[in-house]
């Protein structure tokens, strides 16, 4: 036997997707409940796992599962493309099939397995009326009174797109933090900077609510693609390049498509001690 085998405690899988990183743990499972104190203390990457979300899959009686997304910082968030993605593939891979349907906050959510392993999630239709995304008054979402006029976007959860002649000059963690506590925005935004290439490629760097930057966001992909179509810059379908790689976006009728690769790290399980000194 392995001397170093925890004797029990709460089992988790670490995923990414283009390296935005998730703890995946399963609520069906017996177990410690995830509470805003575990999902902060979970998301340390020196005292804890470390994960930009934390993915929580529960029962669902309208779809497969159910999922619910927590920040490193302990928050709620409506949508994570990603980790619907990298969940989706996982239970996929479990399950022998190629298609999913999970259920989110922002709704019931239809995830397939591509010809070449990369998986697809349709994250719904956009938010784009300012109460939906939410914004803190009557504004339009597409000019928003803030500098450099950034558009607003939803996606299950709030998006602030800047188009920029040069993301890369972005210093995105002085001004992510500023915009995303910004009064505009009653439940705080994630913060997108992008930049039109010549060869019609998008390249997007992302501040996330409650996480910071990460390499990629699924949902901020998907918002980019929504506004910058709007904005008349792209058609409705354009790849997008993050830090960590590269999502393929496709805003159909039926809602927008976000598909990309998914990696699966390892499985571990949380020791019992370090559990109760956390609580
Ligand atoms: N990484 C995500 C978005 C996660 C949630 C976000 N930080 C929020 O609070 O809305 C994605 O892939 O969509």
């Amino acid at each position: 036997m392995n001397s170093f085998a925890p004797l029990s405690g709460l089992t988790f899988t670490k995923m990414h997707g283009l390296g935005n990183d998730f703890v995946v743990v399963d609520a069906r499972l017996p177990g410690p409940r995830v509470t805003p104190a575990l999902a902060q203390s979970l998301g340390d990457r020196n005292r804890g796992v470390g994960f930009d979300q934390l993915a929580e899959i529960r029962a669902s009686d309208r779809a497969d599962l159910r999922l619910d997304f927590w920040n490193a910082d302990g928050t709620l968030s409506g949508a994570c493309g990603n980790a619907t993605r990298c969940v989706a593939a996982r239970v996929m891979d479990q399950k022998g099939t190629d298609s999913l349907r999970i259920e989110t906050a922002a709704g019931v959510l239809q995830a397939l397995r591509r010809d070449d392993g990369r998986i697809s999630v349709n994250m719904g239709p956009p938010q784009r009326g300012w109460a939906e995304i939410p914004l803190a008054r009557d504004v339009d979402p597409l000019a928003l009174p803030l500098a450099g006029v950034p558009a607003a976007i939803g996606m299950g959860n709030p998006h602030c797109i800047h188009v920029v002649s040069d993301a890369d000059a972005i210093a995105l963690d002085e001004i992510g933090p500023l915009i995303e506590h910004d009064p505009l925005f009653p439940q705080r935004t994630n913060v997108e900077f992008v930049q039109v290439r010549a060869d019609g490629s998008l390249r997007l760097r992302v501040w996330e609510r409650g996480a910071g930057v990460t390499l990629a966001c699924g949902s901020g992909a998907c918002a980019t693609a929504v506004a910058t179509h709007l904005l008349g810059l792209t058609p409705p379908a354009v790849e997008i390049e993050m830090d960590g790689g590269w999502l393929s976006i496709d805003w159909r009728d039926d809602g927008v498509w976000m598909t990309g690769p998914t990696a699966h790290v390892f499985d571990g399980t949380l020791a019992p001690a370090w559990i109760e000194a956390m609580a």
